[in-house]
């Protein structure tokens, strides 16, 4: 038995992360043991949290590749166990840490940047383009969550590759706490994770305000998301009960409005961000989506005319009827039609990864720099600084 070479594995294993969490294993408390005899043959021990978890072929594979990996090490195996509920209980200590005891992970208190997504008409693109931005900007380093709220036509899953074939990822649930899924480097929730074996292309979800309320409070007390830099919400299309629900709970959250080039898209993209900045949240920009096509001989083909972002930022910078203090609304970007934007999200696999250069990845890409840029608003937060 060798400590030092035992301690190189440790090492080793402190770079593994568990993929729901994203902590290293070893601070979560899932490696029970690591053995090396005089040949350098380790036999390492890790735990789950239950058996059968989704993560668990990835955390079995990370821990075997990187115990190879260590020095000293000729050969490798992996026993893999189930926690019991003592070590279970342990762990989803050790995962909420001191926060445990708030009722609501994004209150006021929390260092998260919240950004709600909302567009005044249906199809308009705004659940590609939050998912394009969510992942946009996890790949830029940054630890993002997506919730979507858009419970009637929630279309998050498949665009983020995490619904195949009439079959939905389903969240990992570890006693009272519930773990999102991860695609591509984002904390992924929606409702149709949680319609059992329903084909979510064929069920319809049909639930009053209250009902929607309490989802909507469950996804933020409920799913364990971590410190988050970011967590964008897609909300259903419109005025309605979840967008006065998010205002609610959550009224520290931006927003973000979504709307197609064409003026009559504009009025109701415009309301929408009123109801938003009568709950008292700020709207940082708009997104116009779905502009101009090109065409093969190099000319521009204006599908939905033009103009429709422009409009709604200039309407939403005016003076308030109220005599309120105007403020800025700035369009954050123009993103053109494109085929290929809407193959790749058909496919699950976002063209911000796979085809940034992709006329309308592109755009995205730079309004997610934009609004990373823009940082969060501090007003009316406590920086949690006391006076001496
Ligand atoms: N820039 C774009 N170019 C081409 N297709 C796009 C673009 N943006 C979105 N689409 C496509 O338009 C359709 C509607 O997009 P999406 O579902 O994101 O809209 P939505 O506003 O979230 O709709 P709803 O709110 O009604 O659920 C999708 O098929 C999507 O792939």
């Amino acid at each position: 038995m060798s400590t030092e070479t035992e301690q190189a594995v440790w090492t080793a294993l402190g770079r593994v992360q568990d993929p729901e969490i994203m902590r290293p294993i070893t601070e979560l408390g899932m490696v029970q043991s690591v053995a090396v005899d005089d040949a350098g043959r380790a036999e390492v021990s890790i735990l789950l949290t239950i058996s059968g978890c989704p993560a668990a072929r990835r955390i079995e594979a990370d821990v075997l590749a990187a115990t190879r990996g260590a020095p000293g090490i000729v050969e490798a195996a992996v026993e893999v166990g189930v926690m019991t509920p003592e070590q279970r209980r342990a762990f989803t200590e050790r995962v909420r840490g001191d926060r445990a005891s708030r009722p609501q992970q994004f209150g006021p208190e929390s260092l998260t940047r919240v950004i709600a997504v909302t567009s005044g008409k249906g199809g308009v693109g705004k659940s590609s383009l939050t998912a394009g931005l969510a992942v946009a900007m996890a790949a830029q380093g940054l630890t993002v969550g997506l919730v979507d709220a858009d419970v009637f036509g929630f279309s998050i899953p498949g665009i983020l590759g995490l619904s195949r074939d009439g079959r939905t990822e389903q969240p990992t649930r570890v006693d009272d706490m519930i773990l999102p899924p991860v695609a591509h480097g984002v904390k992924t929730i929606s409702i149709g994770m949680f319609l059992g074996d329903a084909d979510p292309r064929s069920t319809a979800v049909s639930w009053r305000g209250p009902m929607l309320h309490r989802t909507i409070e469950q996804f933020l007390r409920d799913v364990w998301f971590g410190d988050l830099d970011v967590l964008l919400l897609d909300l259903p299309p419109g005025t309605g009960d979840i967008a006065i629900s998010v205002g609610q709970l959550l009224p520290q959250a931006e927003v973000l409005v979504v709307t197609t080039p064409q003026e009559a898209a504009a009025d109701v993209a415009v309301r929408s961000a009123l109801v938003a900045r009568q709950t008292g949240q700020r709207v940082i920009g708009v997104v116009e989506n779905m502009a101009g096509l090109a065409q093969a001989d190099g000319t521009v083909l204006d599908v939905f005319g033009s103009g429709g972002g422009r409009l709604v930022s200039e309407r939403l910078s005016a003076p308030a009827e109220t005599g309120a203090p105007p403020e800025e609304v700035p369009l954050l970007g123009s993103v053109p039609l494109s085929p290929a934007f809407r193959a790749a999200g058909d496919r699950g696999e976002p063209a911000v990864l796979t085809d940034p250069e992709d006329p309308a990845a592109a755009e995205l890409l730079r309004v997610a720099r934009r609004i990373i840029d823009l940082g969060r608003g501090l007003a009316g937060r406590s920086l949690g600084i006391a006076p001496r």
